[in-house]
């Protein structure tokens, strides 16, 4: 197989090979192997209950494998600790926003930029133009520019996402992990996410795990499906759309 091959090599951002985590017996993921290209957006998809979530939980060390092995550009993650894996520059979105809401828009964006202070610490530094520029190139790209003034309460539940994922690009992760990323918003600001991220696989490679298909047909690379912690399928949005197990375990429901 190509993939095993290439595993080899040190070709592949994130390599997750034979992963597998057991919570009493039950195995949530099951043997799993994927394997993402630099600059690519994968996206995962699946049943409830398949394990997608899981993964993530994996690889960003909140959950411990019971065995298996996730490289990530050469370095083992199933060995370091959640923070070690964030300096290791893999960036995790969870479901809900967790923005601040009584700062503005530039408060939240500042308090992500990576200088190692606390919370306290990093509003009372004083702004240098490093900063500013950071700030101000990361609102553009998420659509904020104009309310960089604006606490973060006055946003929408699609702007509250977009700042989240800005929260995450001022950190210059290689990987952002991102879980459904457009539940709740309207059209129009899924298609702008669509965009948003188009955008930010130029520098960064991307991990999806979203239901809405029309939104994985505009983003997705290659999509992986998992069903019962395991790989269903993978490949193309039209290879998986036509495979006839992942009709007859996801799409067909
Ligand atoms: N910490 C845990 N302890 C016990 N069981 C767990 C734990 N975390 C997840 N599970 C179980 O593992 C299975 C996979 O859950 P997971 O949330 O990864 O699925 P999912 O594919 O993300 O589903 P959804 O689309 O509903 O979010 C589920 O049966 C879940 O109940």
């Amino acid at each position: 197989m190509m993939n095993a091959a290439r595993s080899k090599t040190s070709d592949f951002l994130l390599a997750v090979e034979g992963l597998t985590v057991s919570f009493d017996g039950f195995k949530a993921v099951d043997d799993l192997s994927f394997y993402l290209d630099p600059k690519e957006i994968r996206v995962i998809i699946g049943p409830n209950g398949a394990g997608k979530t899981t993964v993530l939980d994996l690889i960003c060390g909140k959950t411990k494998a019971t065995s298996g092995s996730i490289k990530f550009a050469g370095k083992e993650l199933t060995r370091l600790k959640e923070h070690q894996i964030v300096h290791s520059g893999v960036g995790r979105k969870f479901q809900t926003p967790s923005v601040f809401e009584d700062l503005t828009v530039f408060e939240n964006l500042e308090l992500s930029f990576p200088r190692g202070h606390s919370v306290g610490g990093a509003l009372a530094f004083k702004r240098d133009p490093e900063v500013i520029e950071a700030v101000e190139e990361v609102a553009a790209t998420i659509f904020l520019t104009d309310a960089l003034n604006e606490p973060a309460a006055s946003l929408s539940h699609g702007q509250k996402q977009w700042l989240e994922i800005g929260m995450l690009l001022i950190q210059k992760p290689d990987l952002l992990m991102l879980d459904e990323p457009v539940a709740g918003m309207s059209v129009a600001e899924r298609k702008k996410t669509a965009e948003l991220l188009k955008v930010i696989t130029k520098d960064h490679t991307v991990l999806v795990i979203e239901h809405d298909m029309q939104f994985v047909g505009d983003i997705a690379d290659r999509v992986t499906v998992m069903h019962q912690g395991k790989v269903l399928s993978e490949g193309s949005i039209e290879h998986v759309k036509s495979d006839p197990k992942v009709i007859e375990v996801y799409l067909g429901h």
